[in-house]
């Protein structure tokens, strides 16, 4: 069954929770605020051709082109089943395309060697929380830095020279990316013993201390309550403003998603239908069909 809501604006222009507002701009002075958004680039950074993509008999995706601009915050959407995680797994090499590529910075994959993902600055979040519940939150955000290692493994275990300087580095950025997302105070807890929407936001830390140009992003506020979502949303903002990082997201929530995204991309039946402004998505007859009977119309009945 299709269970997507559609709930257009259900969040509005939800404002930053004030603390968090503060804490970020305070941070160093190079935050900008709501409504200053860093322009994206229109220098295209991922480009997706003529990707399908099948399982056995099942089609998953048809002839999807979708690209992406440096510092661009695209979402995409769709019911239940329509492709979505599909092609965060074809960007992030997890599957391999029957047909089409995808282009990283002008260079061309049939697919994206997965193991080389970071290096070639991407980096992602999961669906479900994939952290190492039993290390400490530092520790797990430290290992968002294992792509840049260079020491040897004896290296490594005897703690000396490269390795030393790694471990340093690896360490300072991990606490830098903790204070980024206010998540210093607990540094040094469990990363399995955070409450939900802690844990979601210390798997973007790893993700952020990776320094992606490609931040992929498989429903970061799934199981949220409306105020993590908000506070998730302001940091996606601010990571992307900070860094101009390019974001690459899955969300059900319609009203975060409009509120976020400088572009959304609609998915139905594995094809692409819409890709556009917030606005002219929300606006598109066919994403209007693809959600059909669901809050489609006001009490006056006019479309929303
Ligand atoms: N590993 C797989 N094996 C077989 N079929 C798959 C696999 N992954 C996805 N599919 C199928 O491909 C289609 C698209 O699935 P996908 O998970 O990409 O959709 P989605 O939009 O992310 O859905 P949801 O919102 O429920 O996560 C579905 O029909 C799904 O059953």
């Amino acid at each position: 069954m299709r269970t997507m809501t559609l709930a257009f604006g259900s969040l509005g222009s939800a404002p930053f929770p004030p603390e968090i507002q503060e804490h970020l701009a305070g941070l160093d002075g190079q935050l900008r605020q709501d409504g200053e958004r860093q322009a994206a680039t229109s220098e295209t950074i991922l480009d997706l051709v003529g990707v399908t993509l099948s399982f056995g008999g099942v089609v998953a995706l048809t002839d999807i082109d979708l690209s992406a601009r440096r510092g661009e915050i695209l979402a995409i959407i769709g019911p239940n089943g329509a492709g979505k995680s599909s092609i965060i797994n074809v960007i992030s090499g997890v599957y391999r395309p029957d047909r089409g590529h995808v282009r990283l910075s002008g260079r061309l994959y049939t697919q994206v060697p997965t193991q080389k993902l970071a290096r070639l600055g991407i980096a992602r979040t999961f669906q479900n929380l994939a952290l190492f519940k039993g290390l400490s939150v530092l520790e797990n955000v430290v290992i968002g830095r294992a792509h840049t290692t260079r020491s040897s493994f004896i290296e490594q275990i005897v703690g000396l020279g490269r390795a030393r300087t790694e471990q340093t580095d690896a360490r300072s950025r991990a606490l830098n990316a903790l204070e980024f997302l206010h998540l210093s105070h607990v540094g040094d807890r469990l990363a399995g013993t955070l409450p939900y929407g802690l844990q979601k936001r210390v798997e973007l830390a790893r993700a952020l201390v990776a320094e992606p140009d490609i931040l992929l992003l498989d429903e970061p506020m799934a199981g949220m309550t409306a105020t993590e979502k908000n506070e998730m949303a302001g940091f996606v903002r601010a990571a992307r403003d900070r860094f101009g990082t390019t974001v690459v997201l899955i969300e059900h929530d319609i009203g975060v998603v409009m509120d976020l995204s400088d572009r959304v991309a609609v998915l139905d039946y594995g094809r692409k239908i819409a890709d556009g402004t917030p606005h002219e998505v929300q606006r598109d007859q066919r994403v209007i069909d693809a959600y059909l009977g669901v809050a489609t119309e006001n009490e006056n009945g006019e479309g929303i």
